[in-house]
């Protein structure tokens, strides 16, 4: 495969129209799920410009005669803020939040001025980033470890975590024993399934030449239920049965194990096939392919601000994988409507709401597809809408409908990165002009909170009011 720098195409070569067809099929298979492809015939100046697999591999090799960069530790990737005091990444993440906040408050000052009007009373004492809540725990806290099958330096097979870069020739996969946030269980998993791997005398994956067997595994872990779930991740293989049978060493250690043979072929080789999981007294069933909050004491802290701040007739849970944000408003809320793109999400939603009898309605797909519908029916007003979108923040189409269903007055916008977080709020705060309508939002609470330690990542809980309520 060839990438053009900064293009959002590439050139990919076969050696034969078979691998082509199986990739096209492959292919074919993910793309409702994440995002949609376009395939063409490159033409013939494009196939001259473009390198044959040898030779693009053969180009990267004289890349490397530089002197390698020196590899840093894994613990400083994984976790680069765990020489700092908790005190001091706290105030670091504050940081981080009110500078993209003063970024979001002068785009605001732009688009008045663009729009010629004046600034709205909230522009004159703006509401102030609040202090970070901090996490219940700050080490340990990973209910969920993602880890790579593959080598270190060329030979040993390891699993663990991803270290060095492609293009330096310093690609390796490293143990996760030094890093602090990750529960020694988790670890434990880790060594356990590199001696099944290396037993199993079949080829790990190799980032360099796309090829082999083991690729990678998940790990999730409930401090709560006890409960383990152990998910192996192979490329299709003849071998499947001799791995299958290796696998049931970890029967008895694990609540569940999966394996998932790539693309998505999921099996169940023991226990029930998902984890189940108590946060702020309501139970919930996480499947593999299912999001959870990654910390479960820390995600008790970021739903209390959101239950804090909601109460009305209609919630829509916006992105609500597992059903668990509106299920920790229900006794707030008389009706939740949410919408999730990832099927066995609203399949464990649906089994969450039962298990802690509420009444609730989920719609799988994309929430800028599905949007308009939900709210074109809506009547009356006392309707708050919980966003909590991926690392890319809302779409356009939700940013917009947000601003103009009537009754949808009270939007509370949980993220994971502040900079999507207010871009997207510099939409639906900014004065009405002819690409955004609808009366403006106001911010009234910013609140940070740390659900990541020893990392500069931060969530924030920021509760909007429609100016035309205040
Ligand atoms: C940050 S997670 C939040 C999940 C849930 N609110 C929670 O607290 O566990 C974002 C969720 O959005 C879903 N998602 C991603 N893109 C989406 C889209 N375009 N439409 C609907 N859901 C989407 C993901 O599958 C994931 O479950």
């Amino acid at each position: 495969m060839a990438r053009p720098n900064r293009k959002s195409f590439a050139f990919l070569q076969f050696p034969d129209s078979e691998s082509l067809s199986s990739f096209l099929l492959r292919a074919q298979e993910t793309e409702s799920v994440k995002k949609k492809y376009k395939f063409k015939q490159a033409n013939e100046s494009q196939q001259l410009r473009g390198k044959t697999i040898e030779e693009h591999l053969q180009a990267r090799a004289c890349e490397i005669t530089e002197e390698p960069e020196e590899l840093g530790l894994i613990r400083d990737k994984i976790t680069p803020l765990w020489a700092l005091s908790y005190e001091e990444q706290l105030g670091q993440k504050y940081v981080t939040v009110q500078n993209e906040y003063m970024k979001f408050l002068k785009e605001i000052n732009i688009r008045m001025k663009k729009a010629g009007t004046i600034a709205p009373l909230w522009m004159q004492t703006p509401p102030k980033v609040l202090d970070v809540k901090p996490s219940p725990n700050i080490e340990s806290y990973r209910n969920k470890t993602e880890f790579s099958i593959g080598y270190y330096d060329n030979e040993e097979i390891k699993v663990g975590f991803t270290n060095g870069k492609m293009a330096a020739g310093t690609l390796r996969i490293e143990s996760p024993r030094t890093c602090t946030n990750i529960p020694e269980q988790a670890k434990d998993f880790a060594d356990r399934l590199e001696e099944l791997v290396k037993k199993s005398q079949l080829p790990a994956f190799d980032s360099k030449t796309n090829s082999g067997i083991w690729k990678q595994a998940v790990f999730r872990n409930s401090s709560r239920s006890l409960e383990t779930m152990a998910t192996i991740y192979i490329n299709p293989t003849s071998e499947q049965e001799k791995i299958e049978t290796l696998l049931q060493e970890l029967f008895p250690l694990y609540t569940t194990v999966i394996l998932i043979t790539l693309p998505n072929t999921i099996k169940i080789l023991n226990g029930p096939g998902f984890i189940t999981e108590t946060v702020l007294n309501k139970k919930y069933q996480v499947s593999p392919m299912s999001f959870f909050q990654v910390n479960t004491l820390g995600c008790e802290v970021l739903y209390k601000e959101v239950v804090d701040l909601v109460c009305g007739d209609l919630l829509l849970d916006i992105c609500c994988g597992t059903g668990s944000i509106g299920i920790s408003c229900s006794e707030k809320v008389k009706k939740i409507i949410g919408i999730e793109l990832i099927a066995e999400a609203v399949a464990d939603a649906k089994i969450n709401a039962e298990l802690n009898n509420i009444e609730a309605e989920y719609l799988v797909g994309r929430a800028e597809d599905l949007i308009k519908e939900v709210t074109k029916p809506i009547q009356g007003g006392n309707i708050f809408a919980v966003v909590d979108p991926p690392r890319n923040g809302l779409h356009k189409t939700i940013l917009q409908c947000l601003r103009t269903t009537k009754g949808l007055d009270h939007v509370v916008y949980v993220s994971c990165n502040p900079v999507s977080l207010f871009q997207n709020l510099a939409d639906l705060c900014c004065p009405e002009n002819n690409k955004v309508r609808g009366p403006a939002f106001v911010p009234i609470s910013i609140q940070p909170v740390d659900m990541f330690p020893q990392t500069p990542h931060i969530e924030n809980v920021v509760y909007l009011k429609r100016s035309t309520i205040i």
